[in-house]
């Protein structure tokens, strides 16, 4: 895979994240969810969101899809500010039931596509079938969502986002709800589509294993409310080094990154640390 550090030095920035606060506010008070967050996305990253339950990982990526506004900092896209959703974000999200159960596996699929007008009936329908075929379910297109198992749900849900070829493809823990082994093999499948067609992704996971095989790069999550703690570099490795002492080493070391660092306890990050790991 490509290292995005060579990317850095001649790509522009997709998606800039600038010094982000998010709150939400209830009559009774406002819960911070983040504060100062920056980070920068480049075109073909996959860019991992990952810290403790509660940092605010999902209300980023919330944010990024135009859901929930911003309390202070920016947000842009190709250089134009986020203020709503839009095609060019689609989201991937972790709960089986994202799809419509009255529509067949193709129709899912091919919806967005109609309904953004990003294609007619009839090309919607070829590239449907495109990428049904690509998660390996060309034979389930007239099949309807509560025929399929948990992970050929989200099979649908991968094919439905990519097919809208959006800038920046928005994952929330999509494989959080699966079996161990549904998971991994998901896991290895979005990255051979990745390296088939690179695509630019954003995504939320709090497993470290999980950040380090998929992402090419990696931002730590202080807990609640969320502040950087450390940008690293991830790509040299592949789901086969799960279990070589340098996985382990790095992963260890992120999570000594994550909670063992007194000295960065409630304290927002000026700059965010940079890191090269393994
Ligand atoms: N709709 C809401 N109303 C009020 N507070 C909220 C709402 N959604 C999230 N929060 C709060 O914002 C903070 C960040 O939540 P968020 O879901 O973004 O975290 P997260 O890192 O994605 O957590 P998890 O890994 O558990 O999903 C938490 O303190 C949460 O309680």
């Amino acid at each position: 895979m490509s290292s995005s550090i060579h990317r850095q030095s001649s790509a522009s920035p997709l998606l800039q994240v600038d010094a982000v606060n998010l709150e939400y506010r209830t009559p009774q008070r406002t819960v911070r969810a983040t504060q100062d967050v920056s980070f920068d996305v480049y075109p073909s990253d996959r860019f991992i969101l990952l810290g403790p339950s509660g940092c605010g990982k999902s209300s980023l990526l919330k944010a990024v899809g135009g859901f929930l506004p911003i309390a202070g900092g920016q947000i842009l896209l190709e250089g134009t500010t986020i203020t709503q959703p839009s095609p060019d974000r689609v989201m991937v999200f972790q709960e089986f039931d994202q799809l419509p159960p009255w529509k067949t596996v193709l129709e899912n699929v091919m919806f967005g596509l109609v309904a953004s007008r990003k294609a007619g009936r009839k090309q919607a329908r070829e590239t449907a079938k495109y990428y049904l075929n690509k998660v390996g379910l060309d034979g389930f297109a007239d099949a309807y969502p509560h025929q399929l198992s948990g992970g050929m749900k989200q099979r649908v849900a991968i094919a439905r986002a990519l097919a809208m070829q959006p800038k920046i493809l928005l994952m929330d823990e999509p494989f959080a709800a699966l079996d161990a082994l549904t998971r991994r093999k998901m896991q290895q499948e979005l990255l051979s589509l990745w390296r088939d067609a690179p695509f630019t992704l954003l995504f939320v996971t709090h497993s470290i294993e999980e950040a380090l095989m998929i992402g090419s790069r990696i931002l730590l999550l202080s807990p609640h409310p969320g502040r950087v703690r450390a940008e690293l570099n991830a790509d040299q490795f592949s789901i086969d080094d799960v279990s070589s002492p340098i996985f382990r080493q790095s992963a260890q070391r992120i999570h000594s990154l994550l909670f063992d660092d007194p000295k960065h306890d409630g304290q927002p990050e000026k700059t965010p640390l940079l890191h090269a790991i393994g």
